[in-house]
């Protein structure tokens, strides 16, 4: 499928808004061109000797009205055009971010979040200076270009003369085609590196924790020295021809005055044009020097603009990777069993499988333990479930429809995914618990706090459920932090819940009580637990042990005790470290 762009359809929405900015920019200009038409015939009546005390007051009232009239019509029409600049802001932004949430894990794992920024700010900053701004000084512009030519050609001056005074100025079209191309490509160098250092920003704040620790802080500042040196380049590079070309542009309007002056002159003193004629002439000169200025100006703008504009118009144009069937139906988790069948999966761009031959089977209701070596595919294939990733077809079936085939939407309301590092929102605790069921009550919310064996932490906190929370929660301890994250996930109630390894970092003691409230408040429902200490499966219905991706034991806790393998030595270790931490 096609993306048809940013611009379409803003233009669609607005282009009356255009029109009508043109009009008054059109009768603007010609109410403009009447300035020096009106000083000429002023300077005949004067040198004449024919002006009298009345005609100074009508000329005065006939500038005052030319003025006020431009002001006018040329302000509300300027007024028009940044108003639907800032629509366009408004409208991309919140168009960006639809099509950025619908954007799968895997553009997520390739693109930095510095990127999107960079997107969000500057690129749409720089389209929207190129369609509010940029339009609006080159419709002013070109209208007065247009009014002050066709008033010289209708006055008494001589055709050879216009042509002789306006002549430089037909080279600029030609300095816009060797310049322009130059301006674009450096600007696309600046915008790249203004990506990067966002990037680099975005990530070096995020993980200033771990800097400090290491005490790699002039390490960190010099990386980040080196991206800005590099936006430093790159932009003395653009401001260099951009100079150039706005220099360049100016001269051409100056030579054409000083033809009129030199050439007009000569023609007033052998009496071929009139003084009048003579001094609206060098007026319309002038006044077309300011036009000729601001275009200079706009193409600039749009030549930096339309690099923003061509990245823009390629992420909207991006595909999300996990996309609904025409026929795709809604799925039920709480009857269905879940069936996987010689599911293998191999991440894109990753050379060995990740999961292989995976035969299993989730019945409704039961807990499921997962355990096995870090890296042996356990979040792998939980996210199947979620569909982060699509499985290949046929691998996974809920009851008889295959999950590529079920609606996104009904399959991740139905499923509580509670990670190892869930995300806090700066917003209060009540409001993160409750932030997949918005219309949950307090009630509701402190009975999920409970379950999650966090209620007493957070009754502490002076506002309690109203405490907010910093920026990734760092108000929180890492287990206060987990396990506020399973309390979101408890809101749910969902008929799947998974825990991935989410609590790793609490104690054992409040481990066997979140794991005794599961096997209490979620009788009936399914539970996925993955977890590296084994007393957090022992109720499991089935656990499974992975290895390299591949199901190696299977069973409930005490077959796979009884059995030689991975889980009995596991088992073993663990029980060592316990009685070791005992004796001391
Ligand atoms: N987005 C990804 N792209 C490519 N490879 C990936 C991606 N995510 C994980 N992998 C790889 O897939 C394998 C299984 O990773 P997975 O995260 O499922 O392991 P895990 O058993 O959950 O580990 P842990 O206990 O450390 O969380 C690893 O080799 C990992 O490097």
């Amino acid at each position: 499928m096609k993306s048809e762009g940013v611009l379409k359809p803003y233009f669609r929405q607005t282009w009356h808004i255009y029109l009508g900015s043109f009009t008054l920019h059109a009768a603007a200009s010609i109410v403009f061109a009447y300035f020096p038409k009106v000083l000429g015939d002023f300077t005949d009546k004067l040198k004449g000797g024919e002006l009298g005390s009345q005609d100074v007051a009508h000329f005065s009232l006939m500038l005052v009205l030319i003025g006020a009239g431009y002001a006018l019509l040329g302000g509300y029409g300027q007024y028009l055009v940044m108003y639907v600049g800032r629509l366009f802001e408004y409208m991309t932004r919140r168009r960006l971010f639809t099509h950025f949430s619908g954007l799968s894990e895997h553009y997520y794992s390739k693109n930095g979040v510095g990127k999107m920024l960079n997107y969000f700010m500057n690129d749409v900053t720089g389209v929207r200076e190129s369609i509010s701004m940029g339009i609006n000084q080159t419709a002013m512009a070109s209208m007065l270009l247009v009014s002050c030519v066709g008033a010289m050609i209708l006055s008494d001056i001589p055709l050879y003369l216009i042509a002789a005074s306006v002549g430089p100025l037909i080279f600029i079209p030609w300095i816009v085609i060797k310049i322009g191309p130059v301006i674009r490509q450096r600007s696309r160098k600046v915008q790249e590196a203004l990506g990067t250092m966002t990037e680099s920003a975005e990530e070096q704040f995020g993980g200033i924790r771990v800097t400090k620790k290491f005490a790699v802080e002039p390490i960190m500042i010099e990386r980040f020295g080196a991206k800005v040196d590099q936006i430093k380049t790159n932009q003395l590079s653009l401001v260099r021809i951009s100079s150039l070309f706005q220099a360049t542009v100016p001269f051409l309007g100056n030579l054409s005055l000083i033809v009129s002056l030199a050439y007009g002159g000569y023609l007033t003193i052998q009496g071929d044009i009139s003084l009048g004629n003579f001094v609206a002439l060098t007026l319309y000169v002038r006044m077309l020097m300011n036009p000729l200025q601001q275009i200079g100006n706009v193409i600039n703008t749009v030549q930096r603009s339309r690099a923003s504009l061509q990245r823009l118009n390629e992420l909207i144009a991006v595909q999300p990777d996990i996309v609904e069937t025409d026929h795709a139906a809604a799925v039920n988790l709480s009857a269905s069993p879940i069936r996987m069948k010689d599911l293998t999966f191999t991440y894109p761009g990753a050379s060995q499988p990740s999961l292989q031959h995976i035969d299993l089977v989730i019945q409704p209701g039961m807990m499921l333990g997962i355990v096995g070596r870090t890296g042996s595919g356990k979040t792998t294939l939980v996210k199947q479930l979620l569909r982060v990733y699509d499985p290949p077809a046929g691998a996974i079936h809920v009851g008889s429809q295959d999950i590529r085939e079920v609606t996104l939407e009904s399959l991740r309301t139905q499923i509580a995914y509670v990670p190892q590092d869930g995300f806090l929102f700066s917003t209060t605790i009540g409001e993160n618990i409750a932030f997949a069921r918005r219309q949950a009550g307090q009630g509701e919310i402190h009975a999920a706090a409970k379950q999650a064996c966090i209620y007493d932490n957070i009754a502490e906190f002076p506002e309690g459920f109203e405490t907010k929370l910093g920026e990734r929660g760092v108000t929180l301890s890492g287990g206060q932090r987990q396990r506020t994250s399973l309390a979101r996930g408890f809101i749910m109630q969902a008929p799947l819940m998974i825990l991935d390894d989410s609590v790793s970092a609490v104690d054992a003691v409040t481990e066997s009580e979140i794991v005794h409230t599961i096997q209490k408040e979620r009788q009936g429902k399914t539970t996925i637990i993955i977890a590296h200490r084994l007393s957090a499966l022992k109720h499991a219905d089935l656990i499974i042990v992975l290895d390299e991706g591949k199901i190696v034991q299977r069973g409930k806790h005490e077959k796979l005790l009884a059995e030689p393998g991975p889980y009995a030595e596991l088992h073993a270790i663990q029980e060592e470290g316990s009685h070791y931490a005992d004796s001391r």
